[in-house]
């Protein structure tokens, strides 16, 4: 066995199904026993931003480890905002760069893809990864692989390997079993029982679940908490679609001003608030109507827990939830499924083309075909994909980058799945391209891109700027030369009709490119501008 081997077999039974990656001249060499060895299968995408994208939605929809494999410096420093974008989301991806060898390092010149220092790009994955390690000395590869990959399990966040190309195949022993997370059982039982006797005491206690739920493979258990406990569920933005098949009291999706105002007004003046996994972020509440007394809530998340101002370092999600349903006696309750109404029932006519017709179109696809997975770039059909019906989705719904809806759809394809990407044509135009590589892997995903030929959401904020109009790209007209086809569809008639005929064509990537009128918005988004311009309003006004 030797470093690089030793490492994909530790990535392999720790959860990763695949790598993907571009190689150069300082990862030759590793790349050359990625696919000498297939220990894991590698695709090799265009650009490196859609590499960290595919890695970060492969890890989401799996539940197992990304992996991101670059070269040193162009191709490392390239995928930087998909990398942070997986730390600010809780991501569990695995950077793999390659390195100049000892004897370059110390040679005193400058190398080629140098930035400052040899040791700039080291720092600069220091601030969006949680471990980091230069595998330099193979007698120490080994426990330091452990512990990097452990800490990626167990923050749910990206973590950086960097491995120095004159040591790729130095011989080196398997790596270890990952070291456990040691915990204190009398603190998991103490906070456990305070968390139970917050929600005992409360009179309006509301069960808040966000994305560490699903991340920590904790959904069903948390369902199950939530129907013995019987107190009501909401998700938040970015963990819609949690718990919506499961037995549980789950009311739909907590948007704030944006939302459902009985669901908002439940969340905003609960006083016994219980926030499972959720991150507090501006997406999930800064659209908060008023403020949440987070001195009657109690937060579960990164590894702690706060009951009011009790602070319980050390507490994993898991075995919280654990705790939790051990003190609490399952009485049967039984819930219906959370009723939410999706738009369906398409009217095929010459109806111009909307985001909601867009999310019509595809509930009626999949009511009539079966779920299966979403990927949403940031934008309007961020947006859009609130409208459709429950089903498995990855979209950076905090974080907000543009680019992720195309390559996380194909992190999906390399799962095995065909799923159904929106994107805008803004985000198509950076990353869309990726498309090109579905012919040599026979994947065929459905793309809809939401083409109003803007950077509409931008526009929604600021339309006296004309820098938000975008020219016309004809998509559509781009598809047969990538492997792909393209259609491009005006109306309703012809959406519905372009949205069948992709159903039934597999092997080739399907696009259809939705021309919509610009200024005509999804009502999420509609309500999420007006809220945010309501909140941002001096309160004289
Ligand atoms: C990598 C990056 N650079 C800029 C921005 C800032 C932005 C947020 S939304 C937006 C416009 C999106 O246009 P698109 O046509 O894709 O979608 P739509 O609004 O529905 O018309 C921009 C430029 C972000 N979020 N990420
Ligand atoms: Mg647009």
């Amino acid at each position: 066995m030797n470093l690089t081997t030793a490492l994909l077999h530790a990535l392999k039974a720790n959860g990763a199904k695949q790598i993907f990656g571009i190689p150069g001249d300082f990862a030759l060499p590793y790349f050359k026993i990625i696919e000498e060895t297939g220990i894991l299968p590698l695709y090799t995408f265009s650009h490196e931003p859609g590499v960290g994208f595919a890695a970060d939605a492969a890890a989401r929809y799996h539940g197992g480890l990304g992996v991101a494999a670059v070269t040193y410096g162009a191709g490392a420093l390239n995928m930087v905002n998909a990398v942070a974008s997986a730390y600010a989301e809780k991501s569990p991806v695995v950077v793999i760069s390659g390195a100049p060898g000892a004897h370059e390092a110390s040679s005193g010149l400058f190398l080629h893809h140098q930035a400052k220092t040899l040791d700039s790009q080291y720092r600069i994955y220091q601030e969006i990864t949680c471990d980091q390690v230069r595998l330099d000395d193979p007698g120490t590869a080994p426990k330091q692989i452990a512990r990097v990959l452990a800490n990626c399990k167990r923050h749910s966040r990206p973590v950086y390997i960097e491995i120095p190309r004159d040591l790729v195949a130095a011989p080196c022993e398997p790596v270890p079993a990952l070291p456990e997370a040691t915990v204190d059982p009398e603190a998991i039982a103490a906070c456990a029982d305070e968390v139970l006797a917050r929600l005992k005491q409360a009179k309006q206690p509301v069960l808040l679940v966000g994305v560490e739920v699903r991340r920590y493979g904790v959904e069903q258990a948390v369902a199950k908490l939530a129907a013995r406990l019987g107190i009501p569920v909401v998700t938040s933005f970015m963990g819609r679609g949690l718990l919506a098949d499961a037995n549980a009291p789950l009311l739909g999706t907590y948007m704030g001003i944006a939302g459902d105002p009985e669901i908002t007004q439940l969340v905003e003046e609960s006083d016994g608030l219980l926030l499972l996994g959720v991150i507090l972020s501006d997406t999930n509440f800064a659209v908060s109507q008023k403020r949440i007394d987070w001195r009657r809530t109690i937060h579960a998340f990164d590894g702690a827990v706060r009951v009011g101002h009790h602070h319980y370092p050390n507490i994993p999600l898991d075995r919280l939830i654990d705790a939790l349903l051990a003190r609490t006696p399952d009485h049967g309750n039984r819930f219906q499924p959370a009723k939410r109404q999706y738009p369906t029932g398409l009217s095929a006519d010459d109806g111009e083309i909307t985001p909601q017709a867009i999310a019509t179109a595809v509930n009626d696809l999949m009511t009539t075909h079966g779920k299966v997975p979403l990927a949403a770039d940031t934008g309007d059909c961020l947006f859009t994909a609130m409208d459709i019906v429950h089903t498995a989705m990855v979209a950076p719904g905090y974080y907000a980058t543009m680019g992720f809806g195309v390559p996380a759809g194909l992190g999906i394809c390399a799962c095995g799945e065909r799923p159904i990407i929106l994107v805008g044509d803004g985000a198509f135009q950076m990353t869309g391209w990726e498309l090109g590589n579905c012919r040599r892997y026979g994947w065929d995903p459905i793309v809809i891109v939401l083409n109003n030929a803007s950077w509409e959401m931008l526009r929604a904020f600021q339309p006296e700027s004309h820098f938000n109009d975008l020219d016309d790209w004809n998509f559509a007209a781009m598809a047969a030369g990538m492997g792909g086809d393209g259609m491009r569809v005006r109306s309703r008639r012809e959406l519905k009709a372009a949205l069948d005929r992709a159903w039934r064509t597999r092997g080739r990537f399907q696009l259809i490119e939705a021309m919509i009128p610009r200024g005509v918005m999804s009502p999420t988004l509609a309500r999420f501008v007006a809220g945010v311009k309501r909140l941002s309003m001096p309160k004289s006004a």
